[in-house]
């Protein structure tokens, strides 16, 4: 097939690896000119160093023609830009395939209800689950859910799974785009504790709670409960929460540390969803009135620079209650 990714940061890179490998023809969008050549050079060492590209990935400067007669489209760009940049999209017969884990600040929308205010009733999937780029652009097993309308996932299943990536379909495409997009905001809450004092029986405790939240969460607007129990739900919170490459756990723990969350955005230079996120949940978790201690926290922490150390004692100082 062919297929357009539009976005050259590290998940999309490691997905026109990955598809390249499928036996897919593979064009990849970017707007840095040392992007551009790397690329075409079998390398992206600004967003995926030490890996190997094949060199039938075709960079491209120019969107028309980069999404122009193509069956696939990848969407492999931070949740901020994808209003901005799905907005340009010309063609609109080709599959969509967000790779986005976020929701945007202005709205607190999901992917696909952007994609549907811009693009009408285009053909959608959401690509999620546990999935470092790092990891899969190594071929290291992993399985993830393709999720929306049944005939288009499982086209999509079929061509993004091989040995390495297994891909499994789920009719539930709110609820595993909410996950996709809460969890980054408690993977900031590990790395958090990672920075204070890498405590291990804190951190089980937080990831649990963690998931009573997201189950709160996502049930109330209407996600299912087996999608939290899934690949998207607590499959990827636990690798958010606890990997070395997790961009998000990386921004708490040097907010742990004591370093401002300007100068950690500024040195990590790839997107940390969560730190978006944080505020787009907390906007909308206090309009349904739905109780979500630990995320309240991290949006205090980001946005009110309220001390992470303080933070978690006034977690352990509230009210006692029962477990369920
Ligand atoms: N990395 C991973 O392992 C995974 C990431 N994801 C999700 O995938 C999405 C993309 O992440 P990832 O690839 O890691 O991000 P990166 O930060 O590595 O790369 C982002 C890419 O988007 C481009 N971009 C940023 N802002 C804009 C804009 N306003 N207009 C056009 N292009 C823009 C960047 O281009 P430029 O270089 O010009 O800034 C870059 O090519 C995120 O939602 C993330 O949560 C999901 C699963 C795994
Ligand atoms: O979603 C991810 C892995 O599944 C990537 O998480 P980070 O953005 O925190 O690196």
């Amino acid at each position: 097939m062919k297929i357009a990714i539009i976005g050259s940061g590290s998940w999309g890179s490691a997905m026109a690896k990955l598809l390249s490998i499928n036996g897919h023809n593979v064009k990849i969008w970017t707007t840095d000119k040392n992007v551009y050549n790397n690329i075409l050079n079998g390398e992206n060492p600004t967003y995926l160093p030490g890996i190997s590209l094949p060199k039938s990935i075709k960079p491209m400067f120019d969107l028309d023609k980069t999404v122009e007669d193509v069956d696939i489209i990848v969407l492999a760009i931070p949740s901020q830009a994808m209003r901005e940049v799905v907005a340009k999209i010309k063609n609109r017969n080709a599959i969509f395939v967000s790779l986005a884990k976020g929701l945007e600040i202005k709205t607190g929308k999901l992917m696909n209800e952007i994609i549907k205010d811009e693009l009408g009733n285009v053909k959608y999937c959401a690509l999620s689950g546990p999935s470092h780029a790092e990891e899969v652009a190594r071929d290291i097993p992993t399985s993830i859910v393709a999720s929306g309308e049944k005939k288009v996932v499982e086209i999509i299943q079929k061509e993004f799974s091989n040995v390495s990536f297994r891909v499994y379909t789920n009719e539930d495409l709110k609820g595993v785009e909410l996950c996709g997009a809460v969890k980054n905001v408690y993977a900031i809450a590990s790395g958090v504790i990672d920075g204070i004092g890498g405590w291990d029986n804190t951190k089980a405790a937080l990831i649990t709670r963690s998931l009573v939240e997201i189950s709160r969460f996502v049930e109330a607007l209407g996600g299912k409960k087996e999608t939290i129990m899934g690949l998207a739900g607590i499959g990827d919170l636990i690798v958010t929460c606890t990997s070395q490459h997790s961009r998000n756990r990386h921004v708490g723990e040097f907010i742990g540390k004591g370093y401002s969350l300007e100068n950690i955005l500024n040195d990590l230079k790839m997107v940390a969803e969560g730190v978006y996120t944080a505020k787009a949940l907390y906007n909308n978790f206090k309009k349904e009135q739905i109780e979500m201690p630990i995320a309240e926290k991290v949006y205090k922490v980001l946005y009110e620079k309220i001390n992470p150390k303080e933070a978690i004692e006034d977690l352990m100082n509230r009210k006692l209650k029962s477990e369920n």
